[in-house]
């Protein structure tokens, strides 16, 4: 099968935006350059009219609720939607019921991946039996059963000992410990960011070092025992400063940002309402910069949506009781062209370098890069589109604070190993 994506761009390591075609042939890159469909035989050619042709992008932390709350998503159109924001490959969280906790409990998950994804999807398990912090999981024997790395994200390991046991089973198995860092101890049913914006709105508030503290405490284990240690979506100021320290004492840690975290704080937060409920919160604005300039300096190094579905009973009433987490996957790319690209703070080159090599050499992935050989994992997208966010999504829920906004470049059409799974109508 041999497709020709013709009459595209892509951008250099340099920023320059070059012409290009893209020649696909069974289901691998074959070519990029100029292709005349006159001398080579091509069973398909699709006019890309000056989209930019981009790596597939990856996102390291999606959750697809499925099994367990199939009705705030499902592997099917958690993946579809994966795939109308331009990504081709996402890791899935574990805070499902039951957890993948077990191999039985992880080939369940498996299964219904094989029958409904339409994009790559890596499957974490869990640290620890349901998430809950006394008992570690069967490492060895969930590596085996195709684990991508482990974690709980949803919550903390709550105990310094199970996490030291727990980064010591990985570093001998050479598996990544992923985490959500938060203190319980230390939360005291806050819902937002404890400031201002918490005393103004008479909100309880959670404290930054309800994050960094547990930071701090497993970079150092991290040290300890030589494991690869991975935080998820980093929103302190302080989270980054001891990134930073750990990184130059060569302690091996990676770290993911969220667009929300980036393009928001907490004055966002217009009333006391669930769709500005996430976790960790909306910070202040020295934080939201600690972040822009994480990323920069190499800190921070890659970009994660945090994917995270809830119906629209579940967030439509206060913070007090609306579920943490917003949708992610199909505003993604949109946004943070809008607000880093179009306002000159970062490069077209970075954003989609975050998107999509850096999360995949974070975890040594095969895919992020255009190049000959390799699966033609692949997203057009037309950089001049503006467009309206609304609430309609292909994902199950449509929570995000983000509808009603006007945003420019928009996904087109994603292919995963040079077949298309998502197309816009
Ligand atoms: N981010 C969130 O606010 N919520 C996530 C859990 C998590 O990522 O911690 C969820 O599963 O809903
Ligand atoms: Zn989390
Ligand atoms: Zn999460």
């Amino acid at each position: 099968m041999n497709r020709l994506i013709k009459n595209g761009v892509t951008v250099t390591p340099q920023n320059e935006i070059v012409k290009t075609d893209l020649w696909i042939k069974d289901g691998l890159i074959n070519g990029i350059g100029y292709f005349d469909d006159n001398l080579i035989n091509f069973d398909e050619v699709i006019d890309a009219h000056g989209y930019l042709i981009a790596p597939g992008f990856v996102d390291v932390h999606v959750h697809f609720r499925e099994p367990g709350f199939e009705y705030k998503e499902t592997i099917a159109t958690g993946s579809l939607s994966a795939a109308s924001g331009g990504f081709t490959t996402v890791c899935a969280m574990p805070n499902l019921n039951p957890v993948p906790d077990t191999v039985e409990n992880f080939e369940k998950v498996q299964q219904i991946i094989a029958r409904d994804a339409s994009v790559k999807i890596l499957q974490y398990a869990s640290i620890t039996k349901d998430l809950k912090t006394e008992e570690l999981v069967d490492f060895e024997a969930l590596k085996k059963a195709g684990a991508f790395a482990f974690t709980n994200d949803g919550v903390g390991v709550q105990t310094a000992g199970a996490m030291y046991l727990a980064m010591k089973e990985a570093a001998r198995l050479k598996m990544p410990i992923v985490a959500h860092t938060e203190d319980e101890s230390l939360l005291f049913g806050g819902v937002m960011h404890l400031g201002e914006k918490s005393k103004e709105l008479n909100l309880p508030g959670i404290m930054s070092a309800t994050e960094s503290s547990q930071i701090a405490r497993d970079c150092l284990l991290a040290q300890e025992t030589g494991v690869h240690y991975h935080v998820c979506h980093v929103s302190t100021k302080e989270s980054v400063e001891i990134i930073r320290q750990a990184k130059r004492h060569g302690i091996h840690v990676t770290c993911e940002v969220c667009p929300h975290h980036l393009i928001l704080n907490e004055t966002a937060i217009t009333h006391d309402h669930g769709s500005f409920k996430m976790n960790p919160p909306l910070r202040s604005m020295e934080d939201q910069k600690a972040l822009i300039e994480g990323l920069l300096d190499g800190t921070i190094d890659c970009i994660a949506t945090d994917h995270a579905p809830h119906s629209h009973e579940e967030k439509n009433q206060s913070m007090c009781q609306a579920p943490f987490g917003i949708i992610g996957s199909e505003t993604a790319f949109a946004l943070m062209y809008t607000h880093f690209v179009k306002t000159n703070i970062f490069t077209l080159t970075q954003v989609i370098h975050w998107m999509s090599e850096a999360p995949a050499e974070i975890f040594n992935l095969d895919a992020g890069t255009l190049t000959i050989g390799k699966s033609a994992d692949i997203t057009l997208i037309n950089l001049d589109q503006n467009y309206e966010i609304t609430d309609s999504f292909n994902s199950k829920s449509n929570n995000t604070p983000f509808i009603g906004e006007t945003v420019t470049g928009e996904i087109q059409q994603t292919l995963v190993n040079g077949e298309i799974v998502w197309s816009k109508k």
